[in-house]
């Protein structure tokens, strides 16, 4: 299995004046076992690339287009990430989802264009608050990885980030039981579905992930990792979550 992974996705904040921000977090991530990947606004990807400078910081898109180029204004496409120095981005956020009317199918477009481009595709999958008081939140996310995830989706090529929609930016998380029940799911499903890429693949849990319940959620079964919001936009947040990841 690859190495547990740490996301933080900025989502619409950030600036140049960032910079300072990255900088403590370098030497807080540079003898963890993890990886770290910090995904900015898509206008910070290079910046933050330079601040990277030689850490071992990953940076990653948000978004990419299902085109490699074209009359598509306002939108970016996976080997432009790639270029400007990405080497992941994060797919059908339930955001996206929302704002933007992504469906499974325009998700798994963006996917098979990622891995084109070399980049790593870290797919996100999960219910509504609706949606898990009808008992559905397995058939949901169920459907969202069938529909979403192209042929030839390998351990290295792709990551799921479970995040129940209610759990995002609300403070409200999940009972550890609950998220290992969608955890174990996911990763039968995909082990069914793939075999041993499935049983590589890294299963992220996302949704109010700080530094007080990381450790509890990372000792919880098929948690390879997570997508945090808000608590990677400050650098000691953050590093206690890479902290209780490197120490799972
Ligand atoms: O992509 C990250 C998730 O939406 C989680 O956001 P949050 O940590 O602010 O709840």
């Amino acid at each position: 299995m690859p190495k547990k992974l740490a996301a933080g996705n900025w989502k619409m904040n950030g600036s140049s004046a960032s910079a300072p921000e990255v900088a403590a977090l370098l030497p807080r991530i540079a003898d963890v076992s993890c990886q770290v990947l910090l995904c900015p606004p898509a206008t910070l990807v290079t910046s933050m690339k330079n601040w990277a400078g030689s850490s071992d910081l990953l940076i990653g898109g948000q978004d990419c287009h299902a085109n490699e180029s074209g009359a598509h204004t306002g939108d970016i496409s996976a080997a432009m990430l790639a270029d400007a120095g990405a080497t992941h981005v994060i797919l059908g956020h339930s955001e996206r989802r929302a704002d933007h009317g992504e469906t499974d199918a325009m998700v798994k477009a963006k996917t098979r264009a990622a891995h084109a481009a070399g980049l790593v595709a870290i797919v996100c999958v999960g219910e509504t608050e609706a949606e898990r008081d009808d008992s559905r939140a397995l058939d949901v996310v169920g459907a969202q990885i069938a529909g979403s995830l192209p042929d030839g989706v390998t351990g290295d090529s792709t990551v799921i980030a479970y995040e129940p929609v209610w759990a995002i930016g609300t403070g409200r998380t999940p009972t550890l039981e609950q998220i290992g029940e969608v955890h174990d799911f996911l990763r039968d499903t995909l082990t069914r579905q793939l075999g041993t890429e499935g049983a590589n693949l890294r299963l992220l849990y996302g949704g109010s992930v700080k530094p007080g319940n990381a450790a509890e959620i990372f000792a919880v079964s098929n948690v390879d990792g997570a997508l945090v919001g808000g608590a990677s936009l400050n650098s000691s947040d953050f590093s206690g979550i890479i902290e209780a990841l490197d120490a799972a």
